[in-house]
């Protein structure tokens, strides 16, 4: 089974725990209580592959964002959260971002956006189109509203960061078997070079040895060029 680490990151109160709980065990957290951090593990099948998924849920509020680049330094994936009732959530997301990307040294990280709390349409204060340019702009992230309260397209984004993990090892290994193969083919080319240099020494040496043979065998002399001296 593989393990996939997958990190919850986003501002204070847009609902990281709500959502990572209600993917986790299925319930929905009607309090508020700040994370410092809390640590999720589950079983899924994603196209046919058992995966054990880590799920690290961050602190949002500042006085606990410490560790933060020790769990971005660990996560293999990572879900962006921000609330559709918060402007300025979403401000802070882009920053995180920017700070995943340096971290991970790599524009080509597992993510996904998440636009939580779209039940609240009485308080919404940012629109789909406002998420869906962010993806945009980040590059066609794939972008999702959600409601923790109602589990909608909870485990879609979720699933969605595993499968981008997924995609990615095996792109990484399909590579490193590529290159496996291509070593191992120079180290034959180079072996092959290096036996035909040694059959070439060998033919030149044996023609030599017929060269000199044929020079001291003196029934090789022609008959009419026998040395005479007339005095
Ligand atoms: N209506 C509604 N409320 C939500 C939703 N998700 C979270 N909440 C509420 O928003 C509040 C904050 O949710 P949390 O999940 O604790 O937020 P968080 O991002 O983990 O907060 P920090 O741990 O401080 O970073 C809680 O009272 C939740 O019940 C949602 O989808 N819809």
């Amino acid at each position: 089974m593989r393990d996939y680490k997958v990190v919850v990151l986003g501002a204070g109160g847009v609902g990281k725990s709500s959502v990572t709980v209600q993917f986790v065990q299925g319930v929905y957290v009607e309090s508020y209580d700040p994370t410092i951090e809390d640590s999720y593990r589950k079983q899924i099948e994603i196209d046919g592959r058992a995966c054990d998924l880590e799920i690290l849920d961050t602190a949002g509020v500042a006085q606990f964002t410490a560790m933060r680049e020790l769990y971005i330094k660990s996560g293999k994936g990572f879900l962006l959260v921000y609330s559709v009732t918060d402007e300025n959530s979403l401000k802070e997301l882009l920053a995180l971002r920017e700070q995943v990307l340096r971290i991970k040294d790599s524009e080509n990280v597992p993510m996904v956006l998440i636009g939580n709390k779209c039940d609240l349409e009485d308080d919404r204060v940012l629109s789909i189109d406002d998420g869906i340019k962010v993806s945009q702009d980040w590059g066609l992230v794939p972008f999702y509203e959600t409601s923790a309260m109602y589990k909608t397209n909870v485990d879609e984004a979720f699933v969605d960061v595993v499968r981008q993990i997924m995609r990615k090892e095996a792109s990484i290994s399909a590579e490193k078997k590529q290159q496996k193969e291509l070593q191992k083919q120079n180290e034959l080319n180079k072996q092959e070079e290096a036996q035909s240099g040694a059959n070439d020494t060998q033919k030149e040496e044996t023609q030599n040895n017929r060269l000199k043979q044929s020079i001291n065998d003196p029934s090789n002399t022609p008959s009419g060029s026998k040395c005479c001296t007339i005095m």
